[in-house]
């Protein structure tokens, strides 16, 4: 029987518009998928009621893992069990989380010894296959964890970061928002495409301010990518309250986190002024959880 699990994340800036090859800044955080597997008649996953047969439609991110593995291994039987501490739907990256600790955890099953550069490569592709269009964002910071740059694949290091998370409770999914963002686009090819070059100078401003320890700066921008987001649509009218609650309250800055449309927002705070967040954003109708940024990517928990 063997163990792996992976980060979730949270994008500081740059979402949707990294999917145009724009920069991004996002980092992992302290909310993880675990993944056991252990020898099985037949390919199968563990559920409430016991384990069946894996189905494409049910898992389809698996399902793309173990074809992938077909690729270049021999699969045998195997039985995949997933606990993961992120909420689905929520813009904290849990598809990549449970993508790539699975694939860590086939790897470590099967002896196939793959890089973690092969790891985050492959967990592209499947987030790519799945949700018709991916930014390598995603899968790149469950695999290495830590703070990182896409698309030029940089890895930052690590920035210890207090984060209030805010989730709407509306599920949204990646591929749909996705897909909307990108007949926006068509339409107003000129006007979306300065929209996205202007996330991708927040995202690049964003490096200089965090890695100097300014999280007001930090926070500003956040608040200035908040704009642009709901500008191409992608913010909801729970996000939003959410979002003007924690500021009222003494947040640096706050902003949607992943694919918007309903999901969660962040909020960059102060150590004093966590609590008093997370209360405001729970009285505007929203779950709120204290985070923190991890330099922890996927990892083998237990074999
Ligand atoms: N615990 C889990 N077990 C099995 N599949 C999971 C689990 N958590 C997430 N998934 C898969 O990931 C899908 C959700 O992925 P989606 O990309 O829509 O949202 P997200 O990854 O949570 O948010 P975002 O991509 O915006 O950061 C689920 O529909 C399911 O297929
Ligand atoms: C919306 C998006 O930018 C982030 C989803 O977490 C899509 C992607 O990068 O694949
Ligand atoms: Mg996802």
């Amino acid at each position: 029987m063997i163990t792996s699990s992976a980060p979730g994340k949270i994008f500081l800036f740059g979402e949707h518009a990294v999917v145009y090859g724009k920069t991004a800044i996002a980092c992992a955080i302290d909310l993880r998928a675990h993944v056991t597997v252990e020898e099985a008649p037949t390919v199968q996953m563990k559920g409430p009621g016991g384990s069946v047969d894996l189905n494409p439609r049910k898992h389809p991110y698996i399902y793309s893992v173990v074809e992938k593995f077909k690729g270049f291994t021999d699969v045998t039987g195997v039985n995949i069990d997933i606990h993961s501490d992120i909420p689905v739907g929520s813009g904290l990256g849990s598809s990549a989380a449970v993508t790539i600790a699975t694939i860590k955890a086939l790897d470590a099953y099967y002896g196939t010894n793959l890089t973690l550069e092969d790891i985050a490569h492959m967990g592209h592709q499947v987030e790519s296959e799945v949700q018709g269009r991916a930014s390598p964002t995603d899968t790149f910071v469950s695999t290495f964890g830590g703070m990182v740059q896409i698309p030029d694949r940089k890895k930052l290091g690590f920035y210890d970061m207090l984060i209030v998370i805010g989730n709407t409770g509306k599920f949204s999914s990646t591929r749909k928002i996705v897909s909307n963002v990108a007949a926006l686009k068509e339409r107003h090819p000129i006007v979306i495409g300065q929209i996205m070059d202007t996330i991708s100078a927040i995202s690049e401003t964003g490096i200089e301010f965090i890695q100097e320890g300014d999280f007001h700066t930090v926070g500003e921008l956040m608040n200035i990518n908040q704009g642009l987001l709901d500008s191409i649509g992608v913010g909801s009218k729970e996000l939003s309250e959410l979002v003007y609650a924690s500021r009222k309250a003494g947040a640096l800055g706050s902003k949607i986190t992943g694919a918007g449309g309903g999901g969660c927002m962040i909020a960059l705070c102060e150590h004093k002024n966590l609590s008093r967040v997370a209360h405001a954003i729970k009285r505007a109708g929203g779950d709120s959880f204290i985070c923190r940024t991890s330099h922890v990517g996927v990892r083998i928990e237990s074999k």
